[in-house]
């Protein structure tokens, strides 16, 4: 039997002014496409975060391909560059002061000046700049871009090192109704093409409908039966 492609079991307890928001998930997915689904609130980028190792849980397990991410119990917690991953924040988290060229070579792993970037990072860089037609704006900065711009260059900058698995949080919220279709046929198009997991959280039923090869519904900080 082969291993689910995410199997993750967690609990964490975030408190902000006052409040205090129990997260506790666990699911399995063996589907190479995952769509987390849920209202605002539900704790679906809490989620996410976990996951992807850039919030630690107090209790569980994570583990990808059956390769253990964390576990409490054992005191593992790989870093999050250890796992692998490409992650589309929400709102793209671009850096405002680099240009749509450097913004997609910052996701290419950190390398010492002992241990220089080799060419074909740079080929790399290169190769999602003409995949998503962005050699035009290359050296324009994220808000000289348009939305659907912005989008491919922080999902370029996802991809650029060769991750295991994309994590999208929201990949199509910040855009107008006419982009999102254009976008959604595009990242189906990608998907297709590279073969990798994808897991996706949205509250957006036709996200759902379009990428929901396997669906999951969270609501109050857990998966519902
Ligand atoms: N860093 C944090 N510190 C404290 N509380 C947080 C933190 N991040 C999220 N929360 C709280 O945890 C709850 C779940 O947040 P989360 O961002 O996971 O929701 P979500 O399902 O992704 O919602 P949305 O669709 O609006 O992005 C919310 O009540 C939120 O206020």
């Amino acid at each position: 039997m082969s291993a689910a492609i995410f199997d993750v079991a967690v609990q964490k307890t975030v408190r902000s002014g006052g409040r205090c928001f129990e997260l506790d998930v666990s699911f399995k997915t063996e589907a190479q496409r995952t769509v987390i689904y849920g209202p605002s609130g539900a704790g679906k980028s809490l989620t996410l975060q976990a996951i992807a190792g850039l919030l630690r849980p107090e209790q569980g397990r994570i583990a990808f391909q059956g390769q253990a991410l964390f576990d409490a119990s054992q005191g593992l917690n790989l870093p999050s560059r250890e796992r692998a991953f490409g992650y589309l924040f929400q709102d793209y988290a671009l850096f405002p002061y680099l240009n749509v060229r450097q913004n997609i070579a910052f996701g290419l792993q950190p390398r010492s000046w002992l241990n220089p970037r080799p060419a074909q990072d740079d080929a790399e860089v290169q190769r999602w700049l003409q995949a998503f037609e962005l050699e035009a704006v290359a050296g324009q900065r994220p808000h000289e871009l348009s939305g659907g711009q912005r989008q491919r260059t922080a999902l370029a900058r996802a991809l650029v090192n060769k991750p295991r698995a994309l994590l999208l949080d929201e990949p199509f919220a910040a855009l107008d109704p006419d982009l999102r279709g254009r976008m959604r046929d595009e990242l189906q198009a990608l998907l297709d093409r590279i073969k990798i997991p994808m897991l996706m959280i949205t509250h957006d039923p036709e996200d759902l409908a379009r990428f929901g090869e396997a669906s999951l519904l969270i609501s109050a900080g857990g998966i519902q039966p």
